[in-house]
């Protein structure tokens, strides 16, 4: 059969009543679907997706996470940076190249769209001829994710009102897909009008059939709202040996942490007693749960594929264990064989301190105390049209006072300030980041922020905990096997150092993943090279300045 390189997929957002949790609650679709339909590709095939927006009163845009987008930064699909929204019954056409194997996703990238459910995975194949580093009978996907009972719009709204609103932690956590939420909880009139039904099949456990003694590849990725994760199956051990498209050296675990916008594949063996089922789970780690465990079924042929096992779900590691969330983050390394060497030293070093603040009455997130504002003209097209007006023109700062900065409690002043300015990086230059995490402006409390990086994948060179010491840690950094990634924790009280070339031409968001913090201002824009970005299709035009 010959293989056409050309994917060509018509795809329609949609609002739909789904049941996601057995909770009634509408969701936003592709084809009828959430999470949306997987794009199956092989490395170097182009990818055309026409999105038409039928959700009647509101824009969309789809991000694809982890495709860098060399050549087509237009397709980034990041409303307010690359292109402006597509307007309801508008067909937008995204067109791209899958240049790298491995598992990716997309997603919404408007608001807080991602959390109404326009999500979904890309699995892109070795090319033929090649094989991987490691073999498996079968290969399965698993998207993980929070679901809110609220719509986007309550939690916006609620984020950006005084007296702040916080969006809480959520009902629910799904596999696939698929939750649990507890109908009991609720007055027999709210069960009698249909609000909630543990008989809808939108409920029904995800349920993963294996035969005993296959080998199964798990692709599990999280596009959680809020939440971080903890991934396990009940009595089996899994070897992880990919993370965001990059083979990692072989890594046995019992559980896996999973941070918002990360992707993994770990091998998995049906080798228990094939006579039952087993539970696999997934316990919020990093904030106190407040959710119930989700619960997916890991059943072997031929038992029936609902049968819930009759023993306890895991519950996962401590939520507040950060030494082991440390330590599993510090034991993933690039593959012997595989490792693509950093450069040994950078350009510039920009420090980003993450910083929970207030702006005139509001909560807010700040970097070096800018919370990030978008701007009405999409940077792309202003910066290729010279519409240098249309946002700060100003250079965000490189650093914090970190001599004279506490990250260990409440600010003393808490206020931050809005901009909309970028950075601008030379052309092909080697860029360290390192995210210094801080005290929020709760007492004793620091949170996890998973940093993704659209456009590029960064050399993670270290984690720490404590204060980044700017003499003495970079002399700790990893430059042998570094793991490439496109999103990284920053865990709590701590830092996270990174590296990459800034050698794709375009503009690209840096930010935390989890959607509200992103909403309240969490991230940074880079741009390098945009002259040599070549001519913006007319399709991502038509808001702020460039509507004439
Ligand atoms: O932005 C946030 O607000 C809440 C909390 O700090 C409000 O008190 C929280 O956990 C966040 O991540």
């Amino acid at each position: 059969m010959m293989i056409i390189p050309f994917h060509y997929r018509r795809w329609e957002a949609k609002y739909e009543y789904k049941f996601l949790d057995c909770y009634k609650k509408l969701a936003i679709t592709i084809n009828g679907e959430t999470p949306g339909p997987t794009i199956i590709a092989q490395q170097g095939d182009t990818i055309v997706v026409d999105l038409k927006n039928s959700l009647l009163t509101e824009n969309v845009a789809i991000h694809w996470h982890g495709i860098r987008q060399i050549g087509t930064p237009w397709s980034d699909g990041t409303e307010g940076l690359t292109q402006c929204p597509s307007l309801p019954g508008e067909i937008h056409t995204y067109k791209f190249v899958v240049d790298r194997a491995g598992t990716f996703l997309y997603h919404a990238h408007y608001g807080m769209q991602r959390s109404a459910g326009l999500y979904g995975s890309i699995h892109v194949s070795v090319p033929n001829g090649v094989t991987e580093p490691f073999s498996y009978d079968y290969d399965k996907n698993i998207i993980l994710n929070d679901w809110y009972h609220q719509s986007t719009y309550e939690q916006a709204t609620g984020l950006s009102s005084i007296p702040f609103v916080w969006v809480g932690e959520p009902q629910s956590l799904l596999i696939q897909g698929r939750g649990r939420y507890n109908c009991s909880v609720l007055s027999t009139s709210s069960i009698e009008a249909g609000l909630c039904n543990t008989t809808n099949p939108d409920c029904s456990p995800y349920s993963m059939t294996v035969v005993s003694g296959k080998t199964y590849r798990l692709r599990i990725s999280s596009l959680t709202s809020l939440s971080a994760l903890n991934f396990e199956i009940e009595g089996h051990n899994m070897t992880v040996v990919e993370a965001d498209g990059h083979y990692v050296q072989p890594l046995i675990i019992k559980n896996l942490n999973i941070y918002s916008g990360e992707t993994y594949s770990v091998l998995v063996k049906a080798d228990q007693d094939p006579s039952r089922n087993y539970w696999a789970a997934v316990n919020v780690i990093g904030r106190q749960p407040q959710t119930p465990t989700g619960l997916g079924i890991f059943n072997y042929y031929p038992n029936h594929p609902l049968k819930s096992p009759t023993t306890t779900p895991p519950t996962g590691p401590l939520w507040n264990d950060s030494d082991y969330r440390f330590a599993q983050s510090l034991a993933i390394k690039a593959r012997q064989g595989y490792i693509d060497p950093p450069p040994q030293n950078s350009d510039r070093v920009i420090t980003l301190l993450n910083t929970q603040n207030r702006i005139d009455g509001y909560t807010k997130w700040a970097v070096n105390n800018v919370s990030f504002v978008f701007p009405n003209t999409p940077y792309l097209i202003a910066l290729k049209e010279n519409l240098t007006d249309t946002f700060d023109q100003s250079s965000p700062p490189e650093n914090y006072d970190s001599a004279n900065y506490d990250i260990y409690s409440i600010a003393k002043n808490p206020n931050a300030t809005y901009s909309n300015g970028i950075y601008r990086l030379e052309f092909n230059s080697t860029v360290d980041i390192v995210l210094q995490n801080a005290n929020t402006m709760n007492a004793n409390n620091s949170e996890t922020h998973p940093w993704h990086l659209h456009g590029h994948d960064f050399w993670v060179l270290g984690y720490g905990k404590g204060k980044f010491d700017s003499v003495n840690d970079p002399k700790k950094y990893n430059l042998i096997n570094p793991i490439k990634k496109n999103t990284v924790p920053l865990h709590t009280f701590g830092w996270t150092a990174l590296r990459f070339q800034a050698n794709n031409p375009g503009v690209w968001a840096f930010h935390c993943h989890i959607e509200s913090h992103f909403y309240m201002g969490m991230g940074v824009v880079f741009e390098e090279g945009v002259e040599r970005v070549g001519k913006l299709p007319t399709s991502i035009m038509g808001c702020g300045e460039t509507k004439s």
